[in-house]
């Protein structure tokens, strides 16, 4: 197969297009595919391009601070990791990298489940860079991403052990009772190397069959919100929930008592079809008004004004899955730091040329939809 010529990267876009220049097909089909026509995956980037900003001018921008806070922690920025599976596929150092970068850069880190790095063994990777305190008080900050496995003795087990670790949240996603079809997958019989395993599972492992069949065998799709509430009733962190696309389950995330809802689908791998995320985030932004639970956002996220958007929409931070990927892909650790670096570069910039010098000043008049001034509407 003909390779494309490698980018020195200055955007994401540059980091993805190396990407496809230096992984196996396997891995990166399994990386860059949605389900079934993409049309989900593709909405969720198309969607940003159609919101519109409105700057604000003469405002001192000189000093930009984007930091924020995530349920109490102060972190560098509203700019996180989402939690991906497998990221040894795209680095040998695979998730011990990505949490290095993390806590180089102060940001929020959710680890996947299927990481193919123990819990235990990413979080002391992230600890190997010191933890001071900046001027700024920002610290790293690593949540673990949970699937519910049928077997609860197991889900308990891996919630036990990654309280002790210093995980200070637990993300359920909620949107994946079964694997969705991601034709290339499909075709490609897509499981994981032989070389490599669930490290937060070592006696169930996916090694020996399909990643779908896998799901099938030990993740529980009876899963429902008493479930969620016995999660609640087992631990002392804080549950956030990922996956919530409408109003109706964003009010009955508020009354089963999380702390905070992640607008997601999943990057476009499950339910194709689905609204943008950008698009579905006002109506959970709306049904849990007052509720004290904090709103985040992924999929599609890729440029600074992309970030600001979602900040100006309501959202308190989004979540990178794949530009992390192609980062980790890139360049191991310093690559994830570039990914970090060039989207909180385009961000600051983005914040300043908005007119904005803190987080808080992000509001709704800085986005509008559609290209009609208001003075038209
Ligand atoms: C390769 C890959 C693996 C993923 N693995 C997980 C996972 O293990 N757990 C999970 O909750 N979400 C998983 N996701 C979804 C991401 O957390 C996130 O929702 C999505 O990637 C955001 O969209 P983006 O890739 O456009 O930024 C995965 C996504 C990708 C691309
Ligand atoms: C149960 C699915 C695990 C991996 C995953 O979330 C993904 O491939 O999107």
């Amino acid at each position: 197969m003909s390779r494309l010529p490698q980018l020195v990267p200055i955007s994401i876009a540059d980091l993805e297009h190396n990407a496809h220049t230096t992984l196996a097909i396997n891995a990166l089909d399994y990386y860059r595919s949605g389900a079934n026509d993409m049309q989900t995956l593709k909405d969720n980037q198309d969607a940003y391009s159609r919101l519109r900003l409105r700057p604000r001018i003469l405002r001192d921008v000189s000093k930009v601070d984007t930091t924020t806070t995530l349920l109490g922690h102060k972190v560098s920025s509203p700019i996180c990791i989402a939690p991906t599976a497998m990221q040894r596929l795209a680095n040998d150092a695979g998730e011990k990298a990505t949490a290095r970068a993390a806590a180089k850069a102060k940001k929020c880190m959710i680890l996947s489940s299927w990481s193919t790095t123990s819990a235990e063994d990413t979080i002391e990777a992230g600890r190997e860079v010191p933890w001071d305190q900046s001027a700024s008080g920002a610290l790293p900050l690593f949540w673990f991403q949970l699937y519910v496995y049928k077997d609860r003795v197991v889900t308990e087990q891996l919630i036990r052990r990654v309280e002790k670790a210093g995980y200070k949240a637990l993300v359920i996603t909620v949107d994946t009772p079964f694997l969705g079809r991601r034709l290339a997958d499909v075709r490609n019989v897509f499981k994981l190397p032989g070389h490599m395993s669930m490290a937060n599972f070592e006696h169930k492992d996916s090694k020996e069959s399909s990643l779908a069949a896998y799901v099938v065998s030990q993740i529980d799709p009876t899963l429902n919100w008493s479930d969620i509430a016995w999660v609640r009733s087992i631990t002392k962190l804080p549950v956030v929930v990922k996956g919530v696309l409408t109003a109706e389950d964003a009010k009955l995330a508020a009354d089963t008592g999380v702390e905070a809802i992640l607008v997601s689908n999943h990057g476009g791998r499950q339910l194709d079809g689905v609204l943008a995320t950008i698009d579905a985030l006002p109506e959970v932004l709306e049904a849990v008004k007052g509720r004290g639970v904090e709103v985040y956002i992924d999929g599609g996220v890729r440029k600074g004004t992309d970030v600001l958007k979602a900040l100006a929409l309501g959202a308190k931070a989004v979540f990178l899955g794949r530009p992390i990927l192609w980062g980790l892909a890139h360049d191991g650790e310093e690559g994830v730091s570039l990914a970090l670096n060039l989207i909180q570069q385009e961000f600051e910039l983005a914040m300043a040329l908005a007119g904005c010098c803190k987080i808080e000043d992000i509001n709704r008049d800085h986005v509008q939809h559609g290209t009609t001034a208001r003075s038209k509407l």
